[in-house]
């Protein structure tokens, strides 16, 4: 399910999608967060759409505002922001910057030299493309006394946020929930893991019929 077109990301084409709450936030940010995004037919090779989220990091304007509006829907201060490789790398420090805080990364990728390191590492899934997801994170960024927001730019299946849901418990942290751009997941996912977006992912869908 994978595209080879870079930086280009999939998302099933037929996801359940619930109607559940946003909260609300920036209406001239939300606009600019439809308008820059493009859902990609790759065509008969592939059932499903492809997301394109380039857009978003190509208008300044976004990249001013997202950090302070995501950080706006933690239900609580943090004291760190912990995010997913590899859009979450981008996003997870504008986030950070704007609490004031800390950023550590979560990696998928755990067999890199770099990573020579105590970690703590969870495994869920399947996600959004059909495969296990891996996550690991560095044991000696996170501790007792910290109050972690995770951040990512689109929760589907929350696989992604279960596994660092799990890490942070297992440093014994406290998980406050996940501010996202994109919220796309199922009521109970949403509750679950405390999901707060800035855009319903059928908003999205709507643009691509229209
Ligand atoms: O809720 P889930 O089903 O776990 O899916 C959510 C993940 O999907 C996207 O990542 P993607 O695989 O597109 O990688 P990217 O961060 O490199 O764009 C997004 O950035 C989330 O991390």
């Amino acid at each position: 399910m994978r595209s080879t077109v870079s930086p280009v990301s999939s998302v099933p084409l037929s996801v359940g999608r619930s109607e559940g709450s946003v909260t609300p936030a920036d209406p001239d940010l939300r606009e600019r967060l439809l308008t820059a995004f493009r859902w990609i037919d790759p065509g008969e090779w592939c059932d499903h759409l492809l997301t394109d989220r380039s857009g978003w990091w190509r208008d300044p304007v976004i990249l001013d505002r997202i950090g302070p509006a995501l950080a706006a829907l933690s239900p609580a201060q943090p004291t760190v922001v912990v995010a997913p490789a590899t859009s979450g790398f981008l996003l997870g420090p504008l986030v950070a910057r704007a609490a004031g805080v800390g950023f550590v990364e979560a990696y998928r990728d755990l067999s890199g030299a770099e990573l020579a390191d105590d970690l703590i590492t969870r495994s869920s899934g399947p996600g959004h493309d059909g495969r296990p997801v891996v996550l690991g994170v560095r044991s000696r960024h996170l501790g007792s006394d910290d109050s972690v927001l995770v951040v990512d730019d689109w929760v589907e299946t929350g696989a992604q946020l279960s596994a660092l849901a799990e890490i942070i418990s297992a440093a014994g942290a406290r998980y406050l929930g996940a501010a996202v751009i994109v919220d796309g997941a199922q009521l109970p996912v949403r509750d679950r893991l405390g999901v707060r977006g800035l855009v319903r992912e059928v908003e999205l869908d709507h643009r691509r019929r229209s």
